[in-house]
Order: C-alpha cells, then sequence, then structure tokens
C-alpha cells in the first residue's frame, strides 16, 4: 500500500521556514524556553516555526470557508474554533509541543486567542478508578470519562461561549474537586492527551461514543520516538522530580523524593515496564497512523523526520 504521507527530512521542512512572514526575535526565542529549559532555540526556529505556518494556513483556510457558508446561508453564525489535537506516548513531550505551538499561533493576527487544554482531566478521579480497580491503568482509554471529553469538544465546537473542562493535578494525582479551567470562544484550542486519537470501545465491543474525539479535529499531530527513547526520557524526567515536585509535601509520590539514583530508576522502569509502556504499544502507537502530521524524534529530542498526510 502506498504511504498517505510526504516525509520530510529535518533539512528539507527547515528549509520551509523560507515562506513563513512570521518572525521571532532572539528575545522572543529565549522567551520560549521559559516553557522548557531543555528547548533548543534552533529547534524552534528549524521545526516549530514551519509547523505553525503550516496550522497558520489551515486556520486561515477554513475560516474562510466559514465565511462562504455564512454568505451561502446568508445568516450570521458565529464562529467556532479551530481544533487542534495532540497525541502520543507518556514523556514523548506532548506537552511541551502544545505549549509551543500555543505561543506561536497565538502571534497570527488572524487567530490571537489560542487555548490549551489537556485529557488529564478528564481522568476518572482516584474514587471511581478505586471502585473500578483501575488505578494501575491511569492512560488508558477505560481510565478516561470519554463521554464527557466528547461532550465538552461539542460544546466549544458549536460555539458555546463558556465551556468548562474539569483540572487534574499530578501533584496530588488526582481530579481537583471544584476547579475548572473555562474555555471561552478561543480562535484556536489545542487538545493534548495520549488518548485523543482513539477509538474506544465498550463492554459489549460497540462504539462508546457516536462521535470520537478526533472526529471534532480540524488538524492533528502525533509525537512520536522509538520507544527506548521515551522510556529514557521518563526515567530522567521521573528523577529530576524528586528534586520538584516529589519533594512538596501535596505530593502523592513524596515517598520518591528520597530515592537514591538507583531506586528512582528501579521505580521508573518499573512503572513504565507495567504501565506506560504497555499503554503506549496497546492503545497509543496504534493511532498514529491517524494523524495528519508525525513528528519523529530522536535523540535529546531533535526532531529527524516529519510526515505530512496528503490529505
Ligand atoms: N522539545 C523538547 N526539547 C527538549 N526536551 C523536551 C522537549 N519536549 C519534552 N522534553 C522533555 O521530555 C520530558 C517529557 O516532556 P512533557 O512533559 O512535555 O511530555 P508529555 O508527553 O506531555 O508527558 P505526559 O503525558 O507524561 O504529561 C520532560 O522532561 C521534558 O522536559
Ligand atoms: C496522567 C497520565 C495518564 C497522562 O498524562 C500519566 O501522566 C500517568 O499518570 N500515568 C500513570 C503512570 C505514571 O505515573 O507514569
Amino acid at each position: 500500500m502506498a504511504s498517505p504521507y510526504v516525509t520530510f527530512s529535518r533539512e528539507q521542512w527547515r528549509g520551509l521556514r523560507a515562506s513563513t512572514p512570521l518572525t521571532i526575535s532572539d528575545e522572543e526565542l529565549a522567551c520560549l524556553q521559559g516553557l522548557n529549559e531543555k528547548l533548543s532555540l534552533t529547534e524552534v526556529a528549524d521545526i516549530y516555526l514551519p509547523l505553525s505556518r503550516l496550522l497558520n494556513l489551515h486556520v486561515g483556510a477554513t475560516q474562510e470557508l466559514y465565511q462562504a457558508t455564512h454568505t451561502f446561508l446568508g445568516n450570521l453564525e458565529k464562529k467556532v474554533p479551530f481544533i487542534i489535537g495532540i497525541a502520543g506516548s507518556v514523556a514523548v513531550g506532548k506537552s511541551t509541543t502544545a505549549r509551543i505551538l500555543q505561543t506561536l499561533l497565538s502571534r497570527w493576527p488572524n487567530h490571537p486567542k489560542v487555548d490549551l487544554v489537556t485529557t488529564d482531566g478528564f481522568l476518572y478521579p482516584n474514587r471511581i478508578l478505586e471502585e473500578r480497580g483501575l488505578m494501575k491503568r491511569k492512560g488508558f482509554p477505560e481510565s478516561y470519562n470519554t463521554r464527557r471529553l466528547v461532550s465538552f469538544l461539542s460544546d466549544v465546537k458549536s460555539g458555546v461561549s463558556e465551556v468548562a473542562a474539569p483540572v487534574y493535578s499530578h501533584l496530588v494525582y488526582d481530579i481537583v474537586p471544584d476547579e475548572w479551567q473555562i474555555v471561552r470562544e478561543p480562535d484556536i484550542l489545542i487538545v493534548e492527551g495520549l488518548n485523543v486519537l482513539q477509538t474506544p470501545l465498550d463492554e459489549n465491543q460497540r462504539r462508546l461514543t457516536e462521535v470520537f474525539v478526533s472526529d471534532f479535529f480540524d488538524f492533528s499531530i502525533y509525537v512520536d520516538a522509538q520507544e527506548d527513547l521515551i522510556k529514557k526520557w521518563y526515567i530522567d524526567r521521573f528523577k529530576l522530580l524528586r528534586q520538584t515536585a516529589f519533594s512538596d509535601p501535596a505530593s502523592y509520590f513524596k515517598r520518591y523524593a528520597s530515592l537514591s539514583d538507583t531506586e528512582a530508576t528501579q521505580v521508573a522502569t518499573s512503572i513504565w515496564n507495567e504501565i506506560n509502556g504497555i499503554n503506549l504499544r496497546k492503545n497509543i502507537l496504534p493511532t498514529r497512523g491517524r494523524a495528519r502530521l508525525i513528528l519523529e524524534k530522536g535523540e535529546d529530542h531533535m526532531i529527524q523526520k516529519v510526515k505530512l498526510r496528503r490529505l
């Protein structure tokens, strides 16, 4: 079967930046680094600037299509947000990619308001996960309230002026009761999470929802890397969290703060092997081919290849 994707090497993709009218100063690039101290500025310039241009073209075309439809219908329907989904494994860098794109996309005059929601907020609270024996399955399809996520997206896409998303705290390792993120008519909404391209089935093997999360996407991105690299990033991040989040007295994982390097590597390796690695192979990687664009990372999170689906 012929591949539906056009593949760009890093060099070819970087070349496409030439068509990006958006320029960015050194200070602004430095500001972006605040999103993630390890983010290289070359990476922003070579990979994410051309990507923001591609997305800008897509948003512009969609906005024009809306205009044409309005003219045809002779009414003034509300403009609805352009929705971008970002999928990929735990620890592959979805949140970082989402935040870079949020910042870059908000610089374009025709879509200044860019909101970002993560699907973590749609995990069931620990109370329900415990009841269902799913505490070691966080991130698996059954750990999410997918119907609620679909209804959230449906409201956003219907132009509802204020839509509330629940909030998850990585520190407390649970949904925060009575806290909401309110999405108020953004030009673009980025939805980031490992489950955004999934098409889950119920216990009778029927589709769980009439429409899938991805049916609301105008564009989708899968952040990809070899599993051994992702596993290494997961372990590195876990070790780093000992000095930061795990040391917070409010942390669910405060018992991990005092682990030695060897112990931390062992704990992170077993969480990877028993939860996140299995989820990647079984539930996340199989959705890669549904993405419009695939970012393929190598060592140090550097993008090696970009694959863009022809349609
Ligand atoms: N572009 C990048 N350059 C350098 N380091 C990065 C980049 N993206 C992510 N990282 C690093 O990789 C690790 C995982 O990144 P991030 O938290 O963004 O992943 P994620 O896919 O959102 O993970 P999760 O689903 O577990 O929240 C972090 O330690 C982060 O600092
Ligand atoms: C919240 C998720 C599922 C996704 O972001 C993930 O970060 C997680 O908590 N996974 C469970 C196993 C672990 O602690 O890595």
